[in-house]
């Protein structure tokens, strides 16, 4: 028997836990390795996910599974490869994500004791989410808090790790009350860590940079124009920050990476945006992406090198990455507030 199952129960009674809240943090997932084929099978799920990619199935899969997925899951493995964290045998995402989760799950204990538990899942590869949430219940959990970690909402990413989530409540035969956390891009305290960062960041340079890049993760154009909220989240986020560090407006501008296919992303392209910045004598940038809590693949390898690659080429010199907030103390704290709000009636 369980050490944490209550006794009361009759020996031919099914398992009684004491009763718990869950909190569970859910970020995007990242491949078990960079081969080729745990590549191509966290690619697969990504990639066929209606909610990232909404080309109808009968055109998009023999398009991914006959032509992207032979050729990218050796491209973006061996960008994995250049980032990967080869002590831990795992990608920074993972090392990031389970390190936010152990400080909040301290924070939580000083908080509320045993009462709350935290764990974390993804949305594609492991942990899944299924596989977390049947883990909760059968802790005892009868109130799960399901915490999308992106600052601003998107259907391709808080929405459809949403969706994983409910889909998952709907295997459970005693399902828990359930909550989701909401987009918190314009929570002060999430505005202060990132201006933090930016300030620790400068304090450090010797030269101040000529402009700051605010760099979010792009999506194709038309998810705005069908009302996706995102792009207006991220303008704001970067309004809130410019305000936040009392700058003026041409100290700080907003850019879109990662163009995935043929089809028109939002712009400015980052890459672009910076080879511009270069040939305008703008010789010295920081750039920061706030879309991300934590960093990966598209702040690692994309702007830490392609970009500044481009930036470079262009005729820049100094190019600073400012990391994502990750298990920053100033981002735990946000992130902690943030449940705290959301747990509210829920815990004493
Ligand atoms: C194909 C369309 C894509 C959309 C739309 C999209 C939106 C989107 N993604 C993030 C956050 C992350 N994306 C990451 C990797 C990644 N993203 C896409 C494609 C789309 N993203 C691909 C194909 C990949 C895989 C990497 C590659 O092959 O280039 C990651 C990093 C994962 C990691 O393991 O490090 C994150 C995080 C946001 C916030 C977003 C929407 C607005
Ligand atoms: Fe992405
Ligand atoms: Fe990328």
């Amino acid at each position: 028997m369980s050490a944490d199952r209550l006794t009361h129960a009759p020996a031919n009674h099914p398992p009684v836990m004491p009763k718990k809240i869950g909190v569970l943090l859910a970020n995007l997932g990242t491949p078990d390795g960079y081969d080729y084929w745990s590549m191509r099978r966290y690619l697969s799920e990504f990639l066929s996910d209606k909610r990232v990619v909404d080309i109808p199935n009968w055109k998009w899969q023999p398009l991914l599974q006959l032509i992207i997925l032979t050729k990218r899951p050796f491209t973006s493995g061996a960008n994995y490869k250049l980032i990967w964290n080869h002590d831990k045998g795992e990608s920074p995402l993972m090392t990031f994500t389970k390190d936010q989760t152990a400080a909040i799950a301290a924070r939580m204990q000083a908080l509320y004791g045993a009462d709350v538990m935290v764990d974390f899942c993804m949305r594609y590869g492991n942990p899944s989410t299924e596989s977390k949430v049947q883990a909760m219940v059968k802790a005892g959990c009868e109130k799960i808090l399901f915490f999308p970690l992106y600052p601003h909402y998107a259907g391709a990413t808080s929405a459809t790790a949403n969706d994983a989530f409910f889909a998952a409540l709907a295997k459970e035969k005693r399902q828990p009350a359930a909550r989701t956390v909401a987009e918190y891009f314009d929570h002060p305290l999430y505005i202060d860590a990132l201006a933090q960062s930016v300030e620790r960041a400068y304090a450090g340079l010797a030269n101040r940079p000529d402009v700051l890049v605010a760099s979010y993760h792009g999506m194709p154009k038309r998810y705005l124009m069908e009302g996706d909220p995102y792009h207006c989240q991220c303008q704001k986020t970067t309004r809130l920050l410019r305000e936040r560090l009392g700058w003026d407006r041409a100290a700080i501008d907003t850019s879109f990476q990662s163009v995935f296919g043929r089809e028109e992303w939002l712009k400015p392209y980052t890459v672009e945006h910076v080879a511009e910045l270069a040939k305008q004598g703008k010789k010295r940038i920081a750039v920061i992406a706030p879309a991300f809590s934590a960093d990966c693949i598209e702040t690692l390898e994309e702007i830490n090198g392609e970009i500044r690659e481009a930036f470079e080429h262009a005729g820049g010199e100094e190019f600073t990455y400012i990391p994502c907030l990750n298990d920053d103390a100033a981002h735990i704290d946000a992130l902690t507030a943030i449940i705290q709000e959301n747990l509210q009636g829920w815990t004493a």
